[in-house]
């Protein structure tokens, strides 16, 4: 008799289930109609027949004309959205020529110091037509508006301009690092942000809270899921605490999560994170507007599947990845290239990456019907075990006292370790089995010549800061750079300080270190 495995999240899935495993399945209550609450089947009634996903495949490097090529070439082959990546000093909110960004300038992403260059990256791109998704967490204000100033001068109003920033900074001290400010004044932050682009850029997603690092370091699919939920409490906790009506700013909350191999399991994660989603929003925290309980959701392909070894065999694993994302309704995707646990994707592969979501979208059948595995035995069972492990953990992470308490007692860090532990260690036992690494490898690797991001970027990208300081008016910024220190000590939203600053030229280290002034830098706990 064959044994019952255990899944990513270490629930059991049985060699066979049948109709026993729906007995008293309530259909209605479950799962709804597609487009309606509980959204189990996905958030929109005619999903992938009405519109496909948008395939956002993420990219930037080097400075902003060498990145803004890119987009156009990622539009030219047929992309539908566009995805920012920032170099590190510009997401930890410092210039390219402060001693601490030396080495690091356009390395992981585009460097971004002022609006000059946030002009230069968008040149050519039409800001009312393409939807702009970019991964800036403790900065996303001052990127953001940026955006909205570079989009002014082309005669875009807020209220045209469509995208996301990621400005999810919970996650940032669990998994990714990228956070500048303590976790309180961060969230007020983020309540500000909320609060200036309902009134001033109201189809922009003011966040987009992410499970895909947590599961990059480690985490199951339950926890990812839990713990993203978590943190989505957390911050609407501050936002109605800060005043604001939930169904102002929920409509605008977004999520991003991980597609891994595992295909049934994360068909099913998707599918539960909707529904636990739709029930805390409306029983919780009592949001009537559905769009306020639609957990919609950008997904990327596990980039820490992906091998050093035999790298064309990525192509396989993303395309599973990518399979198992639009199956379990994902509104946004991005492909790994399958070069990317090697170095930064070359053009080639990138053009790959984004062609594997193509042949998901025109040449299979999976995009003709909403939600096909609704009423299968076995998905209904995963998608169930999975909402109630992930209620339990969103539970534990809320008797810790919410995210903020649970992030200080380092619990969500240690759990993910745990998981992350368990991995290696069944991949170095082989009782996992990798291909081409741990089993079916090569005795000889084919030679690969990655790319690499030339070194004069740094010195070219200095250059033009000091050109920008010789130019601008010196004394406007410091004023500026003050209110916006006076905007931060007391209640008033810094955007608007903060955009006359950046109006005037100010840099973006420049407006990070007027808020480090007044709310100090992040110190992790001893037990981090
Ligand atoms: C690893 C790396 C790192 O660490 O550095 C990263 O983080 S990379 C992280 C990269 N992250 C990302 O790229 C995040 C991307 N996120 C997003 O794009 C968003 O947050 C998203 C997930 C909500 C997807 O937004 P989107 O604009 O692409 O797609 P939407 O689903 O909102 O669709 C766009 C519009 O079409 C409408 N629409 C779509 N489908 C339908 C349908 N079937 N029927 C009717 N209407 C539909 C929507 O209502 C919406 O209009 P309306 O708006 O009027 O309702």
């Amino acid at each position: 008799m064959s044994s019952v495995a255990r899944s990513e999240s270490d629930l059991p899935i049985q060699p066979l289930y049948d109709g026993a495993a729906l007995d008293g399945f309530d259909a209605d209550a479950k799962l709804g109609a597609p487009g309606r609450f509980p959204f189990t089947r996905g958030v929109y009634p005619s999903m992938y027949t009405g519109r496909p996903w948008t395939m956002r495949q993420y990219a930037g490097f080097g400075t902003a004309k060498e990145s803004n090529e890119r987009y156009h070439e990622l539009v030219g082959a047929g992309t539908g959205g566009l995805s920012v990546a920032f170099d590190l000093p510009t997401q930890m909110g410092y210039d390219s020529d402060e001693a601490i960004a030396r080495g690091e300038v356009g390395k992981v992403g585009v460097a971004v110091d002022s609006i000059d260059d946030m002009r230069t990256l968008f040149q050519g791109l039409p800001l009312d037509k393409v939807s702009t998704s970019m991964t800036i967490n403790a900065p996303a204000s001052t990127l953001l508006l940026m955006y909205q100033l570079v989009a002014a001068e082309q005669g875009i109003a807020g209220n045209q301009l469509t995208g996301t920033i990621q400005n999810d900074v919970l996650k940032e001290y669990i998994a990714r690092g990228t956070y500048i400010y303590p976790p309180k004044q961060s969230l007020r932050l983020i309540s500000d942000i909320f609060a200036y682009c309902h009134k001033e850029i109201p189809r922009w997603n003011t966040i987009s809270i992410s499970g895909y690092h947590m599961a990059e370091a480690g985490a199951t699919p339950a926890q990812e899921i839990a713990f993203t939920l978590a943190n989505a409490k957390e911050y609407v906790r501050t936002a109605i605490a800060a005043g604001l009506d939930v169904d102002d700013f929920a409509p605008r909350l977004s999520f991003f999560f991980v597609a891994r191999t595992t295909l049934l399991e994360e068909i099913a994660k998707f599918r539960a994170a909707r529904r636990i989603w739709a029930r805390i929003m409306r029983e919780e925290f009592h949001a009537k507007n559905p769009k306020s309980q639609m957990l919609r959701f950008h997904t990327q392909t596990a980039g820490v599947q992906l091998t050093a070894q035999q790298p064309e065999v990525n192509l396989v694993r993303v395309a599973l990845q990518g399979l198992g994302a639009v199956l379990g309704g994902t509104q946004s995707l991005h492909t790994n290239s399958y070069d990317e646990a090697i170095a930064l994707p070359t053009q080639k592969a990138a053009r790959l990456a984004l062609r594997t979501q193509q042949v998901i979208a025109y040449e299979t059948d999976v995009t003709k019907t909403v939600d096909p595995f609704a009423g299968s035995y076995v998905m209904e069972s995963m998608t169930d075990e999975l909402e109630a492990a992930a209620v339990e953990l969103i539970q534990a992470v809320e008797d810790r006292g919410g995210a903020v308490a649970a992030i200080e007692q380092g619990f969500q860090k240690s759990e993910i370790e745990r998981s992350a532990y368990r991995v290696a260690l069944e991949i170095d036992n082989a009782e996992r089995t990798v291909v081409g690494v741990n089993k079916f490898a090569l005795d000889e690797e084919e030679p690969y010549e990655p790319l690499r991001v030339d070194p004069q970027i740094e010195a070219d990208q200095c250059e033009r800061l000091e050109a920008l300081r010789g130019e601008r008016d010196n004394h406007g910024v410091l004023r500026a750079l003050d209110d916006l220190r006076a905007a931060a000590e007391g209640t008033d939203n810094v955007l608007l300080p903060m955009r006359e600053a950046l109006k005037l030229r100010a840099t973006g280290g420049e407006v990070a270190h007027a808020l480090r002034d007044v709310w100090g830098a992040y110190v992790p706990l001893e037990t981090f």
